[in-house]
């Protein structure tokens, strides 16, 4: 008894200064601090539309990314929001180099990285790896937890030799929070939180810089959700990671983002920190959608002003011209047709300073902030 409890002790210790070792390898590859470790220009993705069985002819085109460029810093997470469609996944698969683009630049760490083949590309899906929505499709059933966890290896051996990988897998799953000795089950002895912990894990096992996560915890239950969003910062931490994290709910990327990005049809709208989105946004999407986010307090939700907007989203075959969003906007006017608004701080806040919340970019002609978003207080 006496016996088996202390190796299971040594067995800990093991555990704990291979995690020290993780971190310290990640720590040493990292980036100057400050530098954008992911520079994205102008990003634009095409989906051609075509007609015809035997001889396909291109008809058009979906425009599901249109000009995005945005900084990810080194230990920053930039969180990605819009409604289904807008073209968030289309971004995360872009980075990853599960898509081509269009046109537009990719850099990494100052390296044009938009177009790499070879072991370049090996290196770039090394470091900057995925985790997906769906915990519950996204793992193979018939493969045993270490073996999921463990598969990149085989694409990448210096990570892991063969006679180690048993090793890491349990100290994966140590990280994650998950007891290493389930390392020979099989993914549907898990709840969906196990198993988003699994899908993190595999995204960790080839120690990346950045990770992209698409929608990462919008399948799971709302108690299980911030377990998750925990786990991902307390990761983050340990080991540095940058994140991209993509969701469609306002309120989840507000606790893990330091820098929120709106997205509608295929551009981002407004770009800024969780106070100047959430507390000041200016931009008319952004007030929309943060008018439709439950508030707890049922005083302040009776009194905020909810904006409906008018119309579904355009196709994006055949966006709008000029701004996107103006054929579902109160305060369009014929220059939005005209000219599409810069994703830039507006001509309004010329006046500002950096530092004060409203001077950060906002894609709109008439950006202003709305005080009714969350209506003034009756005495
Ligand atoms: N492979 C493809 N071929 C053609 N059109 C595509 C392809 N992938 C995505 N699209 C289209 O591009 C647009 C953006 O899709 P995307 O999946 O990036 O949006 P999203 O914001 O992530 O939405 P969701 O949350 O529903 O996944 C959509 O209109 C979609 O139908």
């Amino acid at each position: 008894m006496h016996g088996e409890g202390s190796s299971r002790k040594v067995a800990r210790e093991e555990l704990i200064q291979a995690r020290k070792l993780l971190a310290k390898s990640h720590a040493e590859r990292s980036y100057a601090a400050g530098e954008p470790i992911l520079q994205v220009r102008d990003l634009v993705k095409h989906f051609p539309l075509t007609q015809g069985v035997l001889f396909k002819r291109q008809v058009g085109a979906v425009k599901a990314v249109d000009g995005v460029s945005f900084d990810l810093r080194k230990g920053e997470t930039l969180g990605i929001v819009g409604e289904s469609g807008c073209g968030k996944s289309t971004v995360a698969k872009l980075i990853t180099h599960l898509e081509r683009p269009t046109a537009g630049t990719i850099r990494y760490k100052g390296n044009d990285i938009t177009r790499a083949s070879g072991r370049a590309l090996k290196a770039v899906r090394r470091n900057i790896q995925m985790v997906f929505q769906d915990p519950y499709t996204s793992l193979n059933p018939r493969m045993t937890v270490g073996d999921i966890i463990g598969e990149p290896f085989d694409i990448h051996p210096e990570v892991a030799p063969k006679g180690d990988r048993r090793r890491k897998v349990r100290e994966l799953l140590d990280v994650v929070g998950l007891n290493p000795e389930y390392v020979n089950r099989y993914p549907h002895q898990f709840s969906g939180g196990q198993r988003q912990r699994i899908g993190i894990a595999r995204g960790l096992a080839l120690r990346p810089e950045i990770i992209v996560a698409d929608e990462p915890v919008s399948a799971l239950d709302v108690s299980v959700q911030a377990q998750v969003v925990n786990l991902m910062e307390r990761l983050q931490d340990e080991f540095g990671l940058s994140y991209v994290f993509i969701a469609h709910d306002l309120s989840i990327v507000r606790h893990i983002s330091d820098r929120v990005g709106v997205m509608y049809l295929g551009k981002l709208v407004e770009v800024g920190t969780e106070t100047e989105i959430y507390e000041h946004p200016t931009h008319p999407y952004t007030q929309a959608l943060l008018s439709a986010v439950p508030v707890p307090d049922p005083e302040a939700e009776g009194r905020r002003e909810r904006i409906v907007l008018e119309g579904d989203v355009p196709s994006p075959a055949n966006p709008p011209s000029g701004c996107h969003f103006r054929t579902r906007c109160w305060k369009a006017q014929q220059r939005c047709a005209e000219e599409e608004p810069p994703l830039a701080v507006p001509e309004t806040f010329s006046d500002t300073l950096p530092g004060e919340a409203v001077h950060h970019p906002s894609a709109c002609h008439f950006a202003a902030e709305r005080a009714a978003v969350v209506g003034p207080v009756e005495t």
